[in-house]
């Protein structure tokens, strides 16, 4: 469908609005296939789709939707392995490009794999030699598992994700360990710390018994020369020591699942392991966890690998919905439009975008659901200032492109006629002059040459120019309009020129209906079909009028009395 700027502009405003209940940035593209088209089983077609889908959406879904990311199965290089083949299969093993290729054994490798005996045996494919590039993804994403299977649920589906969650759990002890492992240094100190704070504590009872009689005694044994019961006593603390020493050991040995011995037996207090035997045990737990997951992970591997694609599947959808849920949730109380011939009409439509608007009903062309209308297709709509000429432009505007989309309008009710072209003049209030009166005509007269079905909008048109010529140029082109079968919405304060110009126009008109006790127009936003509207400034000349006091008031009253006489 062809749409001029100002449109394309009313188009994209809607298309943003939308992009911005997307939580995911996944599922924009599906929105980029909703732009409007001329094509009727097009449209059709989509609003079949979301007729069909739209009623799945709950709102619950959303929380779940918003933890969908895409799992990335990356193809990394490993450096910690080797496979070792036989020469024959080392051109098909490098082509792999997942780690290093020798047809012998070579040393600096923490796991070596090989389809000839030296190592873990394994076959030739990636999914063999570095399952972890499957598993830890899918282990990383979890959450991402758990929201599927919930978004599944809440559409009354089974997911994969449920029975990946199941085989996954095999791998949880070890990567407990390897989570363990990246606070190695922290576990140390710690246990560390509480040894320092035990033997603290020792010596300090050591120390109370060690008064009053007893330092009498120590004494005396001294000058004795008695070293062995003064030695027995240091000791009882030193196997104390010790004692505690090993029981932080053995926690530590417990947790990590590997003989711990840390703590030097030399020096007592205070207690400090060296970095170097941290790094030492660092390297020993990395080898066997690095093991323990690839062992695992290829086992889990052979379980769930006919089971991903699927899961592709369903992450694909889960997009989809996160779009047909931001469409749902945009298109609340909207309904689908009737595509018709002859007309563009609807019951009751509420602006996009304002707020608690009045609902609004109007139709051009043929539109037999509406009262009061001969199928009129040029309409010039006349009326109060501010009383919703351009908001009813951009509505019927609304109305047309989403129905072009494919989607549910902002109505009780629509029938729309499939269309060709928008062409949408915007007055604009900054530009003025001959400049702009030019290019204005140029486009205008453009979109009147192409052949085509058309809905044309104009937004006071002798707004830029002078409102005697307005009548000549504008009676002119609407009659081309008219002959070449295109629908019109003008918006003139030139409404009885026009109407004499043009007998086959209908003029509509919204009116002020007076102030209110605040002094502000009480507008009627419905227009009044066949009916020119009284225009407003009269009630504006009441209202400062009522408003202003001294000098200024008196001259307000005489232009009053000018309108009342
Ligand atoms: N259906 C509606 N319900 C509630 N408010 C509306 C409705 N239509 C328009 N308005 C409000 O009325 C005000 C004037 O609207 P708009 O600019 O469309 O009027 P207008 O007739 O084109 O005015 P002007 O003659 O000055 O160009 C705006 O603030 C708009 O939000």
């Amino acid at each position: 469908m062809k749409l001029n700027p100002e449109a394309k502009a009313i188009y994209k405003g809607i298309r943003d609005e939308i992009k911005n209940l997307i939580q995911l940035k996944e599922s924009l593209v599906y929105l980029e296939k909703f732009f409007p088209t001329n094509n009727k089983e097009e449209i059709i077609r989509r609003q079949e789709y979301l007729k069909k889908n739209l009623p799945k959406i709950r709102p619950e879904l959303k929380e779940f939707l918003a933890k969908i990311k895409p799992i990335r199965f990356r193809r990394d290089y490993l450096h910690d392995r080797l496979l070792v083949v036989d020469d024959s299969e080392l051109e098909k093993a490098r082509a792999l490009e997942v780690c290093d290729v020798s047809s012998e054994p070579l040393d600096g490798y923490t796991i070596i794999l090989s389809t000839i005996g030296y190592g873990v045996d394994v076959g030739l494919s990636i999914a063999e030699i570095a399952p972890e590039l499957y598993i830890l993804p899918l282990w990383e994403n979890k959450d991402v598992l758990k929201a599927l299977s919930n978004i599944k649920a809440l559409l009354g589906e089974d997911s994969v994700s449920n029975e990946i969650l199941v085989h996954l759990r095999e791998i949880e002890k070890v990567m407990k360990k390897r989570k363990l492992l990246s606070e190695l240094d922290e576990i140390v100190r710690e246990e560390e710390k509480r040894l320092n704070e035990r033997i603290e504590e020792l010596l300090k009872e050591f120390s109370l018994t060690l008064t009053g009689k007893d330092l009498l005694d120590f004494l005396k044994k001294l000058k004795e020369g008695d070293y062995e019961s003064i030695f027995s006593h240091f000791s009882q603390v030193e196997n104390e020591i010790l004692e505690e020493m090993v029981k932080s050991e053995e926690r530590l040995s417990n947790l990590l699942e590997i003989d711990v011995e840390i703590f030097s037996r030399e020096s007592l207090y205070p207690v400090e392991v060296p970095t170097e035997r941290i790094e030492a045990m660092r390297s020993e737990l990395e080898r066997e966890i690095k093991m323990e997951i690839y062992l695992k992970s290829r086992e889990v591997l052979r379980k769930i690998r006919p089971l991903i694609p699927q899961l592709r599947e369903e992450l694909k959808r889960a997009y989809e919905l996160e779009f047909l849920r931001a469409v749902s949730e945009f298109t609340q109380g909207f309904a689908f439009p009737e595509l018709i011939e002859g007309g563009i009409g609807f019951i009751n439509g509420r602006h996009l975008f304002i707020r608690n608007p009045q609902p609004v009903s109007y139709a051009v062309g043929e539109v037999v659901h509406l009262n009061g209308l001969n199928g009129e297709r040029v309409v010039i709509l006349t009326g109060a200032n501010s009383g919703g000429k351009t908001s009813l432009l951009e509505l019927i505007s609304q109305i047309v492109i989403l129905t072009h989309m494919g989607f549910p309008v902002p109505a009780e009710k629509a029938w729309v006629e499939p269309l060709d072209e928008l062409f949408f003049f915007r007055r604009k209030r900054s530009s003025y002059g001959a400049g702009t009166f030019e290019t204005a005509l140029r486009s205008f007269a453009r979109s009147l040459a192409k052949e085509g079905k058309k809905l044309i909008l104009i937004d006071e048109f002798e707004a830029i120019t002078e409102p005697g010529a307005a009548v000549k140029i504008i009676g002119e082109l609407l009659k081309i309009a008219h002959e070449r079968e295109f629908y019109v919405v003008i918006v003139s304060h030139l409404g009885e020129d026009l109407k004499r110009e043009l007998p086959f126009a209908r003029v509509d008109g919204i009116e002020a209906q007076g102030l209110n006790e605040n002094l502000n127009l009480i507008v009627d936003r419905q227009p009044k079909f066949g009916v020119l509207g009284k225009s407003t400034p009269e009630l504006i000349v009441e209202r400062l009028t009522k408003k202003k006091r001294g000098k200024e008031k008196e001259i307000f009253e005489r232009v009053w009395r000018a309108f009342k006489d």
